[in-house]
């Protein structure tokens, strides 16, 4: 069994001018456990109605997705979400916002320090524990992010361009980071961009997206050994050939 299959999933929405727009078409896709899979699209093309409906906060108007052969209904705990924006308690320290999930799921006060400060030192913050959000950059901030749904530790995560936001370097930067957590921690992640780059480097498949309506041009296997190297020339081969696509 896969870890998360889409099987012919369909999404269309009714403005509110009554109009129909049909979001994503026929969307076919299996994601086995610690899997990296990029949701590469320009705008409108239904990356995050994916994401949406894989976190259960929307349902698919036809078609199935299913997360260990469950279909999925309701947000699941074993479902985390990193969206573009940081989104953290700007009233609650790094650790107190780290800790958010685990207060929810009643783990004592010892257990949740453990494991905040394990996962705020896996993602570069140990120093920042006490610091609130607004004392953090962009970059740190998304950091926290990350090991605020790391620390739930959830069978899937889901990145909304988690690192759109940020200064090229820092997106590099970001993206190596990224690579050696999951090298770490074998996490299944279907990762949101609009950039070809990004995805060649971060991805095991990349799911080509094209808009109007939202449908998979290809699903390209990134076969390049790890860590990569953005300069190796089969990368730039690949990101040639999906380049092609825009
Ligand atoms: N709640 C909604 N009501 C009506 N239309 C919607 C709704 N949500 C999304 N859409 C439409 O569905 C299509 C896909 O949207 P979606 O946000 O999934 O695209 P996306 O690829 O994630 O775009 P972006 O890269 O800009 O975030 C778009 O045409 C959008 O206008």
């Amino acid at each position: 069994m896969s870890k998360l299959e889409y099987e012919n999933v369909s999404k269309q929405f009714l403005t509110t001018r009554g109009k129909s727009v049909v979001a994503l078409k026929d969307f076919n896709l299996t994601v086995e456990a610690g899997e990296f899979v990029c949701l590469l699209g320009k705008s409108g093309c239904g990356k995050t109605t994916v994401l949406r409906m894989t976190a259960g906060l929307d349902s698919s108007t036809s078609g199935l997705i299913t997360l260990n052969g469950k279909g999925i209904t309701d947000p699941d705990p074993k479902v985390g979400i990193v969206f573009q924006e940081d989104r953290l308690f700007p009233w609650r320290t790094i650790q107190r916002n780290v800790e958010f999930g685990l207060e929810l799921a009643g783990v004592n006060r010892q257990g949740r320090t453990e494991k905040a400060l394990h996962y705020l030192d896996l993602v570069g913050l140990s120093g920042f524990a006490n610091s609130h959000p607004h004392e953090l950059s962009g970059g740190m901030k998304q950091r926290a992010s990350i090991a605020r749904a790391l620390v739930n530790e959830p069978e899937i995560l889901l990145m909304d361009e988690p690192f759109g936001a940020l200064d090229a370097q820092t997106r590099q930067q970001m993206q190596e980071e990224l690579m050696r957590i999951c090298a770490n921690e074998q996490r299944t992640v279907m990762f949101v961009t609009h950039s070809v780059d990004e995805a060649v480097f971060l991805g095991d498949k990349v799911v080509v997206l094209t808009p109007s309506p939202g449908r998979i041009a290809e699903i390209v296997e990134i076969d390049a050994p790890r860590p990569r190297d953005r300069t190796a020339p089969e990368v730039i081969q690949y990101v040639r050939r999906i380049m092609a696509y825009f």
